[in-house]
């Protein structure tokens, strides 16, 4: 692993030194030395050595002293809170040092974190951090083939960057709205026209089903059995992965492991079947999986890449749906301006006498992408709020100097995304969740001023590539239930909630409620 070579970079300089020094070849010889013993020219060996010694430790303290390459260092291993705590460590390490980076331990890894503009600017636009490591090595961790002995030969992040961004292109995704508002309906035709529901399994449910629409092949989105099965293994997989511990040594044997490792097998194994029998299909489709096979690639790597879609399209996108139908759940105005806007849409595009999702299906691409300004407002809104936790990267291909601090090849580089979407010079009262902030001129002018103001898709070298499917598929889910139903928020007792829950922006996989605030959707068909 790198982490040798990254090693090598933190032998102490005084070590060093001292493995060079005349006095460790000297004592090397001792036998020698000792067979034609001189008290005179040892006592003057001992005093070059001790000058040596005391002009090196001289060299160091003033090396140490004069250093302004050193970046602030917190002594100790911060291990456990980096893993359990995330966000609370970094955040409260800037608020007690009062620097704008800061340098700790991991184990024997060393972890640089950046703030502020100039921080924020490096971290989302040098070339020579790397992207894949950083996640690699401290979460969150998805679905390993090479667990399985799956290894696909094919497979780069390019590639499967590239594939992500053709299942976006506008005819396939005009192609497969009409799909995906059928996979909705049928579900919310199913969760009956009253009911409660826990937002996180349910429209957890719901948005895997999309996501294997979007990314894998019809056969396998049109299977309730085969996507269940593939949503539980998913469902085991990060319950295991997330526990601070199976994050921190996954190689651990233990339940969490074995959870891994069977739910890994399981999802492969799911999605080769389909892969399998695609190959053997005589029509061709321009789904994902048929994608893949047409250009060529190996079954392990269209297994692989079909697998990185769900994994990296299901997650953030249910999070995000869930918390927009919770923010939304106590601002009638904000739902009434988009149910406006979306009759305004159907008005113009639908026939009232179709089915509701036919009705919605009619309103073609560009619409749902353009012309529903107060649910972009929204989404921008509860990505800000709760997109909060941490970016990683790796130094790679040497050193750098920021801000004339030292940043060393191999350290692991993050970056807070609260440190901007919590800016009170950006988005003044930033905990308030008020979409009309990415409305108002003044906001727009203060964000004009920074650097990357807004971190919810990611910017700069890493823009998420499924910025437009998730963006269609939220907006697609959230119109229809606002549509379809009346709601409110229920404690566990289905009492009225007394206020909000808050996201736990500790768990690097979730940010759902935070344990003992859990919520509930209480909800009733609408006559529409
Ligand atoms: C609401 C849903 C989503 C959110 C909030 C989101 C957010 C992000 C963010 C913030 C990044 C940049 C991370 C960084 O710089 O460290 C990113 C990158 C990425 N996202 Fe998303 N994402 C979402 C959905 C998706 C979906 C549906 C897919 C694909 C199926 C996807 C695929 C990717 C990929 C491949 C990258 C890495 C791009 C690269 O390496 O250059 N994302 N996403």
């Amino acid at each position: 692993m790198a982490c040798d070579a990254h090693c090598s970079h933190r032998v102490p300089f005084l070590f060093l030194s001292a493995h060079n020094s005349p006095y460790i070849a000297d004592r090397a010889n001792e036998r020698t030395a000792r067979s034609s013993f001189h008290p005179q020219r040892s006592m003057a060996v001992l005093g070059v050595a001790l000058l040596v010694a005391v002009a090196v430790l001289v060299l160091h303290y003033v090396r140490q002293r004069g250093d302004d390459s050193k970046i602030y260092s917190i002594g100790g291993l911060h291990t456990w809170p980096f893993f359990a705590r995330r966000s609370d460590f970094v955040r409260e390490t800037f608020k007690r040092t009062g620097q704008n980076m800061f340098r700790f331990r991991v184990l024997w890894r060393h972890v640089v974190v950046l703030s502020g503009d100039e921080g924020r600017k490096l971290f989302f636009s040098e070339k020579t951090l790397d992207f894949n490591d950083g996640y690699k090595t401290f979460g969150p961790i998805s679905p390993r083939p090479e667990d399985v002995n799956i290894h696909p030969a094919g497979a780069s992040r390019t590639g499967f960057v590239k594939h992500v961004l053709s299942l976006s292109r506008n005819d396939r995704l005009a192609e497969i709205l009409p799909q995906l508002l059928r996979d909705i309906d049928r579900h919310m035709v199913a969760m009956g026209s009253s009911g409660t529901m826990n937002p996180f399994v349910e429209i957890d449910q719901l948005v895997f089903r999309l996501t294997v629409r979007l990314g894998a092949c019809r056969a396998l989105a049109d299977s309730i059995e085969s996507v269940s099965t593939l949503w539980e293994h998913d469902v085991v997989y990060r319950v295991a992965a997330s526990a601070p511990l199976a994050l921190m040594l996954p190689w651990l044997p233990g339940r969490p492991k074995r959870d891994k490792q069977k739910a890994t097998k399981g999802i492969f194994e799911t999605i080769g079947r389909y892969v399998e029998a695609r190959r053997q299909a005589a029509e061709q489709t321009t789904d994902g999986i048929d994608a893949l096979i047409a250009q060529g690639y190996d079954d392990a790597t269209v297994i692989t890449y079909t697998q990185g879609f769900i994994s990296a399209g299901t997650q953030n996108t249910t999070l995000i749906a869930c918390w927009i139908i919770i923010l939304l759940s106590d601002k009638g105005d904000w739902r009434a301006n988009i149910i406006a806007e979306i009759n305004a849409l159907l008005e113009t595009h639908g026939d009232a006498g179709d089915p509701v999702h036919k009705r919605f299906a009619a309103i073609p691409l560009d619409a749902w992408e353009e012309q529903l300004p107060a649910l972009d407002a929204v989404l921008k809104e509860t990505l800000r709020l709760i997109l909060t936790g941490t970016a990683l990267r790796r130094k790679i291909d040497g050193d750098i100097v920021h801000t004339s601090k030292r940043i060393k090849d191999g350290d692991f580089v993050a970056y807070l995304l609260e440190d901007i979407h919590f800016d009170s010079n950006i988005y003044p009262n930033p905990h308030s969740f008020n979409p009309s902030r990415f409305l108002t001129s003044e906001e727009k002018v203060a964000a004009s001023t920074v650097p990357f103001p807004f971190l919810g898709w990611g910017v700069g070298r890493h823009p998420c590539a499924g910025m437009r499917t998730a963006k269609l598929e939220i907006k697609l889910l959230v119109a229809l239930f606002l549509a379809k139903f009346e709601y409110e928020m229920v404690d566990v007792n289905g009492r009225p909630a007394q206020s909000l829950p808050q996201p736990n922006r500790n768990d690097i996989h979730n940010a759902q409620p935070v344990a003992g605030s859990e919520c509930f959707v209480r909800y009733r068909a609408k006559d529409f």
